[in-house]
């Protein structure tokens, strides 16, 4: 479970995020939409410990974020627009390292089985990671999130740049990892993506997330209508 209450970062007068409150339950999925600079990648740095907060609080389960905690860093994982690996190593010692690294020791035949469940082809595990398209390099992400045994999932703008097909098959990664009680957390420009994916979707703006909608309960055009009529408004300020 994942929990901002009054979660705020300030960069000098500048309010990145102002009071974000926000739940998303075990095995729930939430996408962030938002122009840029609304203050999403500045959510999930917080969320994950990256950055500090100004004010606020975020939790993941029971533990208060504190930056550079181990024991938060071993419950979460990260997939970036471009997952960072080592280029010379295959998908499976990558996973072995990093895996590792989080405190967990695997052998070869359960971290294959890790890649074989995020989709990664059979013949591409032995293969040097300089090799991997940019989905195979996320599936790494998504192997070493079920390694960790992450109960929450943070991704910025995975989808950008897969063609549609990558994307469907990252959509039912995600779904199946939501199914096993992980929080995913998914920033994104892509409202399809979104409404295919997630239970809910939120709208940030200046700092704010100024609206929250049930994925299910609207169409695809409506989500893109509400989205362009939300972006376009003029901000209220607090209290008006
Ligand atoms: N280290 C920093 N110092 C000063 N301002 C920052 C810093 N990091 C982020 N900001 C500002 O905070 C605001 C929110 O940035 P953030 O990266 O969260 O936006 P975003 O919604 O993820 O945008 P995008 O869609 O472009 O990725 C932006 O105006 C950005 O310039």
């Amino acid at each position: 479970m994942l929990r901002a209450l009054q979660l705020t970062k300030h960069y000098g007068n500048f309010t990145a995020l102002d009071h974000l409150d926000l739940e998303v339950e075990n095995g729930e999925i939430f996408c962030l939409l938002g122009a840029n600079g609304a203050g999403k990648t500045t959510t999930i740095n917080l969320f994950m410990g990256f950055i500090e907060a100004s004010a606020g609080q975020a939790y993941i389960d029971e533990l208060v974020v504190r930056p550079g905690d181990a024991k938060i860093k071993q419950r979460i994982g990260y997939i970036p627009e471009n997952v960072m690996l080592y280029p010379e190593l295959s998908g499976l010692q990558n996973l072995a390292y990093l895996s590792q690294l989080s405190g967990k020791k695997y052998n070869k035949t359960q971290l294959s089985n890790f890649l074989q469940q995020a989709s990664l082809q059979a013949e591409a595990i032995h293969q040097p990671v300089a090799q991997y398209s940019k989905g195979m390099r996320q599936k790494v992400g998504i192997a070493l999130a079920l390694a960790k045994k992450a109960s929450a999932l943070f991704l910025d703008e995975p989808t950008s740049g897969l063609d549609p097909l990558a994307s469907n098959e990252f959509s039912n990664l995600l779904q199946q990892l939501s199914q096993r009680g992980v929080s995913i957390l998914m920033v994104t420009h892509d409202l399809f993506r979104a409404k295919e994916v997630a239970n809910r979707v939120g709208i940030m703006k200046a700092g704010q997330l100024v609206e929250v909608l049930d994925a299910n309960a609207v169409s695809h055009s409506e989500l893109e209508r509400i989205y362009v009529e939300t972006i376009s408004a003029p901000l209220l300020a607090v209290g008006a």
